[in-house]
């Protein structure tokens, strides 16, 4: 077997925490051959409740599991870590836009960016998902220049699953029948969940486009985008709380494709740094449609945008570039 891997879960005591450790401990994302130490970075009030977390993981009796390391101290947290998962940031309310959350919760990521760049691999995978997701990550990625810019991404795998799965309840299929959803810009309001090279195997077996085999403009231009794009505020007005077990399944499911690779004739949505592609702004997280291989992402090209798709995602780049100056001038105070 191989050796462990080192694996920092950050608001580890959190509820989006609660649901990924066990994923990640049982080996749904490194695989089942892959053993791990588990880094759980709180602060230090939480630290009873975390130890409560620690009980659990260790009375699952997992085999994958061969170290758990709860702590205060973000230079233990972030000791010699291979993949990170940044979920520790205060979640929204009721009324609030992510980007709401910006003034609180940026300066988290900026020390962690400094812990990360002192004390990580030089190596390790990012994944911000504690919102502004697309922002944080920027942000993270910016005090920790010792680490490849292309190691940072943030989460907009959850508005693709619950993309992927409007379209499959709409049609009656299994949500694996549905491909080649993309969701652009921002994992905010003004995202731009897209169908327009997405695919279905129908019910009777035939690989059709999205748009042909739902056969309803209107709805895929309306009230399927607002669906996706207000969802995570569907899930507070209801539970009271955020979005946690989608979350950390999506969490999941980004650092696999991420790690193993993703299907030659597919692609998932990553938010990742901008190099300009479709006509984006440069150095803004922006989630693309992407392909992985051997731990490497790469923005698919060729897609045709639009005049729709256009407006769309230069809405989402307008309000990424804004709170990239919010975030700026946040962090010199
Ligand atoms: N990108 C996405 O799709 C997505 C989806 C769901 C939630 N989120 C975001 O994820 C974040 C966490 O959500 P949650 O429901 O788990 O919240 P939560 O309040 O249940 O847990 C957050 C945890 O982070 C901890 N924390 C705060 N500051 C910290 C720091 N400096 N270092 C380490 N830990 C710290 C808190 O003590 C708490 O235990 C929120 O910002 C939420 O909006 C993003
Ligand atoms: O909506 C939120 O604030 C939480 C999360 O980002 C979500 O999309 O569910």
């Amino acid at each position: 077997m191989a050796e462990p891997i080192r694996v920092v879960v950050t608001g580890a005591a959190g509820q989006i925490a609660y649901s990924l450790l066990y994923q990640l401990a049982k080996g749904d994302v490194f695989g089942d051959q892959q053993p791990l130490s588990l880094h759980l970075l709180d602060i230090e009030p939480m630290m009873g409740v975390l130890n409560g977390v620690v009980m659990e993981l260790q009375d699952c009796a997992l085999p994958l599991l061969r170290e758990v390391i709860p702590t205060a101290d973000p230079a233990v947290g972030f000791k010699d870590v291979d993949a990170a998962f940044l979920v520790g940031a205060m979640p929204r309310k009721e009324g609030m836009e992510r980007k709401d959350l910006l003034a609180a919760n940026v300066k988290i990521f900026k020390a962690q960016g400094q812990a990360l760049d002192q004390h990580a691999k030089k190596t390790v995978k990012v994944l911000v998902v504690g919102n502004p997701a697309n922002t944080n990550s920027l942000i993270c990625s910016k005090y920790a220049p010792s680490i490849p810019p292309a190691n940072f991404s943030a989460m907009t795998r959850l508005d693709q699953n619950r993309a992927q799965t409007q379209i499959a309840n709409r049609l009656g299929v299994p949500v694996n029948n549905v491909s080649k959803i993309t969701i652009w810009g921002n994992h905010s309001s003004t995202q731009f969940p897209d169908v327009a090279n997405a695919t279905v195997v129908t019910a009777s077996g035939e690989t059709k486009s999205v748009k042909d085999a739902i056969n309803d403009q209107a709805w895929l231009n309306g009230d399927f985008i607002s669906t996706v794009q207000k969802r995570g505020a569907a899930v507070i007005a209801a539970r009271k709380l955020s979005s946690a077990m989608s979350a950390a399944k999506a969490a999941a499911d980004h650092m696999k494709d991420w790690w193993n690779g993703t299907p030659a004739e597919s692609w998932v949505s990553m938010a990742v740094f901008s190099d300009g592609s479709y006509n984006t702004p440069v150095g803004v997280m922006y989630s693309f449609p992407v392909r992985c291989s051997k731990g490497q992402w790469e923005i698919v090209q060729g897609l045709t945008i639009d005049e729709f798709a256009r407006e769309k995602l230069d809405v989402t780049s307008k309000e990424l570039i804004e709170e990239r100056e919010e975030a700026l001038a946040v962090c010199q105070d």
